[in-house]
């Protein structure tokens, strides 16, 4: 029996390898089950090459378990290895090679990835002794027995071992004890090993007898070792490429494309990724995009490697050329990953390119869930965008579909402004927009649909993009003026009529300055009152409060503007009606009102700090003078207001109307809107 001392510097490497790598524990079964694969498809390489003549056999790796004693036991019949080479391999290298890595990173542990570099020495995060019984292909080979007891010291013997091939015996310690459980080595087995290249077994197949569920003695196989990802594309058909999406994620719905990988220069890439269709965002979060190096699971999180937009979509990747024991900032630069990430960006775009012109039909009834990723990548990724602006759609409100340049053909004539932009109009609430959109179309305009969660960004995006192009919301202004033509509309009122019919409106608006009344010459058919929102204003607080309203414009209170309609025989009559002379007078206190207002204000917030016993007798004197003089001057504009009679009531109603188009008019008035209603259909 030989005794010795692994070749490391450090003493206590045990005890750091168990601190520092305490996350990722379970891999410990990854690494053992990869060496064993590796072993075996070491051994069938040197079959092909004629370098090993003897009988194959069966060369399932076997696990087994036992977890009273904590012990699990990984065999395979692969190459397996000499005296010599166990010193060689794990008394030298493995211990070094892991020596050697966590030198390099003590300082960085936290950027540690953990997968791979370690192999073989991860087992010692887990055991307080692992054995190796091991016999190497080689004819006249003996069999050796390893141990080691979680410290440099190992022992190493002859062993007589019948059969080719390595058992690897590990005794878990009293920490990890639930590794040895089958509950726990299932689960690990499926995340880890689902698509290992060469059958793994665990336990028995079961079968129904006599009520109840028996073991059979047929091995219970717990991998495919020829994923579809591994095929050739012309091998497999759609079928195919679903029951595989299955496979990966039993619970998710059928897939909208797939796009099969297979590069092999200037890196080696295979894979298959999938655009799923998204329910809710639960599944974004668990179906991710996993990492394979030969068909061995690395991990789920591909951020650095995939371009971020496509982290959204759903599948395979496999390659041995992406560093895997690197930090993630390092894996950024890495040149073969940039490639890989840019590989993947052409691959997908060509890939819809393919779809969009080969089968139109098909691509625009799934536009509605392709979307978002469509939009997401021309946001993110300029080279994306580039090759996305010949399939990206824009869909109008009556569901048909257009490229950009189908579009602008469609809205060209009418839609052109005075300045020769290309006016877009579009919705983002079909239902809540509805008159604003009715209005549009009774013009002859056309108006997008633009109800998507990433459509903020990308009208912006889009009014960059485009040349003389501008995105407004149907609701933004009157349609005169979204789309301004050369030619403006005649008035109906007089400048006297507007002047006075302002100030009756505003009257009757919130005092808060939320509402800015203006006269439009609109056509006699268009609304008597509309209410707008400033399509800037609007876009604005949305980006921010997408931002979670840390800027500015996320503070502002909402502002509108009350359009009347000169032209509308309703606002004419209303017009005409007016007294003159109390039209006038409205507009007098209206303007003695604003200083008043304004000198009450800055007292208000003056005095905001201040208590109310600290105020001199002289500062609350000035103060109820001006509340005084603001209460008189607010009482004789009720009273003028209200000496309009009807006109008045037909004001509130007017307004009334314009809320309610825009789905404004709540609670209690719009109970007091019907009632007026009533009353108006009574007189
Ligand atoms: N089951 C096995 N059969 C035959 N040889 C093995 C087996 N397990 C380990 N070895 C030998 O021990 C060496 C060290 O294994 P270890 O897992 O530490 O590193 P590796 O597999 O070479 O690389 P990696 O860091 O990617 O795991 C292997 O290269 C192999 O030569």
């Amino acid at each position: 029996m030989q005794k010795g001392n692994i070749g490391v510097t450090t003493e206590n490497i045990f005890p750091i390898i168990k601190k520092f790598l305490y996350s990722d524990h379970e891999i410990f079964l990854r690494e053992a089950l990869s060496n064993a694969v590796d072993a075996t498809q070491k051994l069938k390489a040197l079959a092909r090459r004629g370098e090993f003549e003897g009988e194959m056999g069966d060369t399932t790796i076997r696990i087994s378990n036992d977890a009273e004693k904590k012990i699990i036991t990984i065999s395979d019949r692969g190459i397996g290895m000499t005296a010599e080479e166990v010193d060689k391999y794990i008394n030298q290298i493995a211990f070094s090679s892991a020596n050697e890595f966590l030198d390099k990173y003590k300082d960085d542990v936290q950027s540690i990835i953990g997968h791979f570099g370690l192999g073989f020495y991860s087992l010692f995060m887990v055991s307080e002794k692992v054995e190796i019984y091991t016999k190497s292909y080689k004819d006249d080979a003996r069999g050796v027995h390893w141990s080691c007891e979680g410290s440099p010291e190992y022992q190493l013997e002859e062993y007589d071992k019948k059969e080719r091939g390595t058992d690897i015996v590990i005794h878990l310690d009293e920490e990890s004890k639930e590794f040895a459980e089958e509950t726990k080595i299932n689960e690990l087995l499926e995340k880890y090993a689902k698509f290992l290249p060469v059958p793994v077994a665990f336990g028995k197949e079961q079968e129904w007898k006599e009520d109840k569920m028996v073991d059979t003695d047929k091995d219970k196989i717990i991998n495919n070792p020829e994923p579809a990802w591994t095929k050739k594309p012309a091998d497999l058909e759609e079928k195919d490429y679903k029951d595989f999406y299955k496979e990966l994620y039993p619970m998710g719905e059928d897939p909208l494309f797939h796009i099969h990988l297979n590069v092999d220069y200037p890196f080696n890439l295979t894979g298959i990724l999938y655009f799923p269709k998204i329910r809710n965002n639960i599944e974004i979060q668990k179906n991710k995009i996993q990492l394979y190096c030969n068909q061995v699971f690395v991990t789920d999180s591909v951020e650095g490697i995939v371009p971020e937009f496509l982290t959204l979509l759903h599948g395979v990747i496999d390659s041995p050329d992406i560093p895997l024991n690197v930090s993630r900032s390092y894996l950024q630069s890495d040149s073969n990953v940039k490639k890989i990430s840019s590989h993947i960006t052409k691959k997908v775009a060509d890939r819809l390119n393919d779809i969009f012109k080969e089968d139109r039909k098909q691509f625009e009834e799934k536009w509605d869930d392709l979307k978002i990723f469509i939009q997401y990548g021309m946001l993110t990724d300029e080279k994306f965008a580039e090759r996305a602006k010949n399939f990206v759609l824009l869909k109008n409100t009556d569901g048909k579909y257009f490229t950009f340049d189908e579009y602008k053909e469609l809205i060209k004539e009418d839609q052109t402004d005075k300045d020769k932009k290309l006016v877009h109009l579009y919705t983002t609430n079909k239902t809540e927009q509805y008159t604003f959109i009715e209005e549009a179309k009774s013009k002859g305009y056309d108006v997008l649909e633009m109800d998507g969660q990433l459509d903020v960004h990308f009208v912006n995006k889009l009014e960059t993009d485009l040349e003389d192009a501008s995105f407004k919301r149907v609701d933004a202004d009157v349609l005169d003026k979204l789309i301004e033509k050369e030619v403006s509309k005649e008035s109906k009122l007089s400048d006297e009529q507007q002047n006075n019919l302002v100030p009756v409106f505003r009257g009757r608006l919130p005092e808060d300055g939320s509402y800015i009344v203006s006269v439009e010459n609109l056509d006699e058919d268009a609304l008597p009152v509309m209410i707008t929102q400033s399509e800037f204003m609007r876009r604005m607080k949305d980006m921010s409060e997408m931002q979670g309203g840390m800027n500015m414009y996320g503070n502002l209170p909402d502002s509108y503007n009350l359009v009347l309609n000169s032209n509308h025989p309703l606002i004419v009559n209303l017009a005409s009606n007016i007294d003159e002379e109390v039209g006038g007078e409205l507009k007098k206190t209206d303007e003695a009102i604003e200083p008043v207002q304004k000198e009450f204000d800055e007292i208000s917030t003056k005095y905001a700090d201040k208590k109310e016993e600290d105020l001199s007798e002289e500062e609350k004197q000035k103060r109820t003078e001006v509340q005084q003089k603001l209460d008189e001057l607010k009482a004789e504009k009720e009273n003028k207001l209200k000496s309009f009679g009807k006109e008045e009531k037909l004001v509130k109603q007017l307004i009334d109307l314009g809320l309610l188009a825009n789905n404004m008019l709540k609670g209690e008035d719009l109970n007091k809107f019907v009632k007026r209603s009533v009353e108006l259909l009574e007189e």
